[in-house]
């Protein structure tokens, strides 16, 4: 594996080690010489519940230690999942939540117990030094033990459960119990390391009704001084922070681990932030769905995010902008093949403007951006990728014409916001609108929507469809995209329900019956990805 070491040099000095974690021989194992550690360029690594849960022994054992050399490493952990992420730690926390709801009912009881053997587990079965098992397992035992007090008190309270930031209270803890193990076994592999916790390092007086970029400003210096504190020893760093306007559950959503990573990264000036994850990185489509889907070893934070918000969710949309505008680059890499080079994503425009760090990141090398399928000016003469979004319903409406056609959007508009219905593509005519409403519709709610909607016109629903997206950067200077798009589509009897293309014509998306998601994007794969080389070349 290669670490590349930064010109840029920077200090943070070492604070306070409260939480520090000498090596449980007592020898603590210097990260380096201290003084020469402290100017090496920071790397941020975040890694997955999942790749902690199966791949643990590789993180710690190799891809940390394997950047210490080069780099002062911060590790930022999501909550343990040791099969897949809907049995992982977060989601048993949120079922305990609910379970507490219930007046009378025990089942979060076992749902901690359940918790807490797994990682009492975990850790008995990978850390071999006694006192630094010792020490982990009270930790865990620690954790859990307030865990199930809060959740009782909870439960006699109730009111306290129906509070966004008792949800957050509840699912801290996933990110807690997994930067324990991780720490642990960092420290039993004879790395120093040091548990920091970002749950309380929103100061409670930051007012604030929306986030907006002076907040995330906020929160990456926050995030840099709490680290910094670590000196020479390696933070672990929980995923979730807190506490967040309106909740991190409610305003960042699922995944907020990257968000934290990237906001680490932007306050510590790091050198890479890298994205861990189960897949070598961001593919033509979906691997698992594509057997001919190729990697990207570039991709723009465009494309990257058009991807993400389209189906292939492989970072938190949130995390792009904010580590793009500081100029530096996000790489995405497998846990299980450490020495690929993985996917990077880095702005295609060099700004040749410096940040205020300093930092004018150049852009690639002519080879790689030719090896890539970029020309020399960076434009890609093909599109990029294609992706699915399933589990999508089709919210069609047909004005009565009681009300002038502005009026009859807003009308629309407002009552979807105020059921909290968000809106991912949309078609209109004077008196029809067309939306197509992404992932996990609540139905309760969807049917007040529909209810109130009745008012203005006639609404229909159709369920069980898929968003089909085209995501290419470069190909708003390509002629005949959508209509081979298209084309393909109907030589494969694939019916298309709605149309639509942004004015950035980055995407190029419609919408199809769910049960013909992956032959469309097979179809459209093989016309349009597969063999780059046999596309025409754009048309200025
Ligand atoms: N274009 C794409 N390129 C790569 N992966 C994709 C793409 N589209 C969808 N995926 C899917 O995204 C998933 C990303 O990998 P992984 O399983 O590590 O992430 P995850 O489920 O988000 O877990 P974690 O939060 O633990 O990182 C893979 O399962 C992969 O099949
Ligand atoms: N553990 C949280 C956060 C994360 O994975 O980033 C989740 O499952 O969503």
């Amino acid at each position: 594996m290669t670490a590349t070491a930064s010109p840029l040099r920077r200090s943070f000095l070492p604070q306070s080690n409260e939480h520090a974690h000498a090596n449980g021989n007592g020898n603590a194992y210097s990260n380096g010489d201290n003084d020469d550690h402290l100017h090496k360029p920071w790397i941020v690594q975040k890694f997955g519940g999942t790749s902690i849960g199966k791949f643990i022994e590789t993180i710690t054992g190799t891809i940390v230690q394997s950047y210490l050399p080069t780099n002062r490493v911060v590790v930022v952990c999501s909550a343990r999942s040791s099969e897949s992420k809907s049995l992982g730690t977060t989601n048993r926390l949120l079922k305990a939540a609910a379970s507490a709801l219930v007046p009378g009912s025990i089942d979060f009881i076992e749902t901690v117990q359940d918790i807490r053997l797994d990682h009492l587990n975990a850790a008995h079965q990978y850390i071999s030094d006694p006192d630094i098992l010792k020490r982990v397992q009270e930790e865990v035992n620690q954790d859990c033990d307030r865990l199930k007090a809060f959740l009782e008190a909870a439960q006699v309270t109730q009111k306290m459960l129906y509070l966004p930031r008792s949800k957050d209270i509840i699912m801290a803890v996933g990110e807690r119990l997994s930067c324990r193990i991780v720490a642990g076994l960092l420290e039993d592999r004879g790395v120093e390391t040091q548990f920091v916790s970002l749950e309380n390092v929103i100061d409670a007086v930051f007012d604030l009704n929306c986030l907006d970029q002076n907040f995330y400003d906020y929160l990456s210096r926050a995030f840099a001084a709490a680290v910094s504190k670590c000196g020479h020893r390696v933070p672990v760093v929980t995923g979730f922070f807190g506490f967040v306007p309106g909740s991190l559950l409610k305003s960042i959503g699922r995944g907020y681990t990257d968000l934290a990573a990237a906001l680490i990264a932007v306050g510590l000036d790091a050198e890479e932030l890298q994205v861990w994850k189960e897949v070598d990185g961001i593919f033509t489509a979906d691997p698992r769905k594509v057997k001919d889907a190729r990697l990207l070893n570039i991709i723009t934070p465009e494309e990257a995010s058009e991807l993400t918000y389209y189906g292939s969710e492989v970072i938190h949309p949130f995390t792009m902008e904010q580590v793009i505008r500081a100029q530096i680059p996000i790489r995405i890499k497998n846990v299980m093949n450490p020495s690929g080079s993985g996917t990077i994503i880095f702005p295609d425009q060099p700004s040749g403007v410096c940040t205020p760090n300093g930092r004018n990141t150049p852009p690639p090398s002519s080879e790689v951006l030719l090896k890539n399928g970029y020309q020399l000016d960076l434009s890609r003469r093909h599109p990029t990728a294609v992706t699915i979004k399933d589990n999508v319903w089709v919210l069609n409406i047909h004005s009565n014409r009681k009300s002038v056609s502005h009026g009859f959007f807003a009308q629309i508009f407002s009552t979807l916001d105020r059921y909290g219905i968000a809106v991912d593509l949309i078609s209109t005519s004077e008196v029809h609108i067309s939306m197509a409403l992404g992932g996990n519709v609540n139905e309760a709610e969807m049917e007040k929507a529909m209810e109130s909607l009745r008012s203005i016109g006639t609404v229909d629903v159709m369920k069980e469809m898929a968003i089909l997206s085209l995501v290419g950067k470069q190909m708003k200077n390509m002629v005949g995209i959508s209509g081979r798009m298209f084309n393909t589509l109907a030589k494969a009897n694939i019916n298309i329900e709605m149309i639509s293309q942004g004015a950035s014509e980055i995407n190029i998306s419609c919408v199809i019956l769910e049960k013909q998601a992956i032959q469309a994007m097979n179809v459209i794969h093989g016309e349009l990805l597969s063999n780059v080389g046999h596309l025409n070349e754009a048309h200025y």
